[in-house]
């Protein structure tokens, strides 16, 4: 049996999904793409990516319509706007809906929809384009087993897929959403050491950024970081002078306010 997806709204995430599910080798859940968006020139960028794909510009109900399971990959600020068009709570009925927006919950949703319309929200983030995401998913009570699995399985085609409790999402939203821009952030501070002491920033790049994911995998693998960090921290070594500046540049408290920071900032987007 075909199933067909409409990403509703298919900017930087629904791309970054879409990508990464057309690259796998086991792309037959779903088997069909719609993608509605506003502009026509995000039609033509999108058509050039992805030749196959069926994309409608300002008429979101009729790629509602034509499909079995709707993301709806908006900004949190226009996610009433587009539920509340005229046909969209008919389009939905008994349909799935996976809402990726940051901060709105799943009762908002609810107030948008019909009854018959189940939903489920996810936070994933842009590593799903290479297939290596992070992402958290929250059924609400209406969801079938199968669709529940049915979405696990999307995700667990583009990386790692986690179930938390909805008032954990925005938590999980500061670590896995935002995730790569904060650690993007820590590459391009580690690489411009590199420079300053006069590597080529492509080198000084590679070398940071094949260091993290090594170190990352280490820890995905089940190694403790502190025991990691203490391995290559050697008693009067370099690592140690590093790791003292690091702490002089208080690096912790600022990370984990960042992420404090974010949550919070995610938890008002559902309010605005
Ligand atoms: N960016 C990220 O890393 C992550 C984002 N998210 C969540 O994903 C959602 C989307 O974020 P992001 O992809 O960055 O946003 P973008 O701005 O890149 O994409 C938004 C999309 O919505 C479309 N759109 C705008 N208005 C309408 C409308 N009236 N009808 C139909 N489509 C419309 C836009 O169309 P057009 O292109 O024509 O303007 C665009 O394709 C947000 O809710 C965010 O919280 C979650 C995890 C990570
Ligand atoms: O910053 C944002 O609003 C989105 C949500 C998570 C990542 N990017």
């Amino acid at each position: 049996m075909s199933t067909t997806l409409c990403i509703l709204g298919c900017g930087t995430m629904g791309k970054a999904i879409l990508s990464g599910i057309l690259s796998s080798d086991d792309s037959t859940v779903p088997s069909n793409f719609i993608a509605c968006v506003k502009r026509p020139a995000s039609k033509d960028r999108l058509h050039s990516l992805f030749p196959k794909l069926r994309i409608f510009v300002g008429d979101n109900v009729a790629g509602v319509n034509a499909a079995d399971i709707v993301l709806l990959g908006s900004k949190p600020q226009i996610c009433k706007e587009i539920l509340s068009q005229d046909g969209m709570r008919e389009a939905l009925e008994g349909k799935l809906l996976i809402s990726i927006l940051a901060g709105t919950r799943l009762s908002q949703l609810h107030e948008l929809c019909n009854p018959s319309t189940h939903i489920i929200r996810a936070m994933p983030n842009t590593p799903t384009k290479i297939r290596q995401g992070m992402t958290v998913l929250v059924p609400d009570n209406t969801v079938t087993d199968l669709e529940r699995d049915l979405t696990e399985c999307i995700f667990k085609n583009i990386g790692l897929v986690t179930f938390l409790e909805e008032k954990h999402i925005d938590i999980a939203t500061a670590l896995c959403g935002s995730g790569p821009a904060f650690i993007c952030t820590i590459l391009e501070a580690m690489t411009d050491g590199g420079v300053m002491m006069g590597l080529p920033r492509p080198i000084a790049q590679e070398l940071v950024a094949q260091s993290m994911q090594g170190t990352a995998r280490m820890v995905l693998a089940g190694e403790h970081p502190a025991l990691i960090r203490d391995d290559v921290a050697t008693p009067g070594g370099c690592t140690i002078g590093g790791l003292l500046a690091m702490e002089d540049g208080k690096i912790r408290s600022t990370l984990a306010r960042a992420v404090q920071q974010a949550a919070i900032v995610a938890e008002e987007l559902g309010r605005k």
